[in-house]
């Protein structure tokens, strides 16, 4: 459904942003060198890299955010290049870090944007407000709140409402749960895999976080330099079998970070460790009591 064919991205190495001049590669090095990888449909597939590695670059190739210096990204049979970004991004949901909400306008208002876009009645758009709240388990009384006075993971949940309002297909997410506390995160999370197993939307999916790619993708892509991908499949195969020393130490696997062991707790029940004799958790069921 996305294929990125041989795409580079070169930016411009005149000083003067923020990024650019703490992050940006050398000269010599764009963002993104060259690279083919193609998205599943109907799926979650996570890029995830360290802090420069590319990926926003390319989530923002496909709806054309950024364009490509050369090479192709093809949505459902078409070069994107060749389709009004405009109309691209009406059917491509983004979610961005911090849920990137317009200040003055009301949850529903931001709900509304792309409904509204498309030229869907007022009595439609709320409708789909209602509809996206209830999905996102958003209170309905938060609906005529502006963003200033709701909670972090409020926030959150509005920007994936927003970015599922117009019914897209497909729905980028860049670091969308970030800034928000590990135990809301994680709720974040499981709503996500829930909601994208029901509405079979096509996700992609950006962190830096492997443990939140592990959590969430149905496919992983871990880039590298330049956005070099490093290894691409699913979870078991990145912890059974990684592919080199880069993606080991991204997955904290060396020097034993994520191994696991078991230990009999006082209660007789089985108690997992970490490498370092922290608690990882209980197994539900063991060999003495099953
Ligand atoms: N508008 C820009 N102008 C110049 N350089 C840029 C611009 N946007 C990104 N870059 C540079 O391109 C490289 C890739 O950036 P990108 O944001 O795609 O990486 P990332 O993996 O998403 O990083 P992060 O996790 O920090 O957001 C970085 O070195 C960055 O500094």
């Amino acid at each position: 459904m996305i294929s990125f064919d041989a795409v580079s991205k070169r930016y411009p190495t005149r000083g003067g942003s923020r990024k650019a001049a703490q992050n940006s590669p050398p000269a010599d090095r764009p963002a993104v060198d060259d690279v083919s990888l193609d998205i599943p449909r109907g799926a979650i597939t996570v890029l995830a890299g360290s802090s420069g590695s590319g990926k926003t670059t390319l989530l923002r190739m496909v709806n054309r955010m950024v364009e490509p210096t050369s090479g192709r990204v093809v949505v459902d049979g078409d070069d994107v290049a060749g389709v009004d970004p405009v109309r691209l991004r009406r059917r491509i949901g983004y979610v961005m870090q911090n849920s990137g909400l317009l200040p003055h306008r009301t949850v529903a208002q931001n709900i509304s944007v792309v409904p509204q876009l498309n030229g869907v009645s007022r009595a439609e758009q709320r409708e789909t407000v209602t509809e996206m709240m209830e999905l996102v388990e958003l209170d309905p009384v938060l609906a005529s709140r502006y963003p200033s006075e709701l909670s972090g993971g409020q926030a959150q949940r509005v920007g994936v409402a927003r970015g599922l309002a117009g019914r897209p297909e497909i729905l980028l997410m860049d670091e969308p749960f970030g800034a928000v506390d590990p135990l809301v995160r994680s709720g974040l999370q499981t709503q996500l895999r829930s909601l994208q197993s029901r509405l079979g939307t096509t996700v992609v999916f950006v962190t830096h976080d492997m443990d939140e790619a592990l959590r969430l993708g149905d496919h992983i892509v871990l880039l590298g330099a330049s956005a070099q991908i490093e290894q691409q499949g699913t979870a078991e195969e990145f912890v059974t079998a990684p592919a080199n020393d880069f993606v080991r130490g991204f997955l904290g696997l060396q020097g034993g970070g994520r191994e696991l062991f078991t230990r009999t707790g006082a209660d007789g029940s089985v108690v997992v460790v970490d490498a370092h004799g922290r608690p990882a958790g209980v197994l539900a069921e063991h060999p003495e009591t099953s």
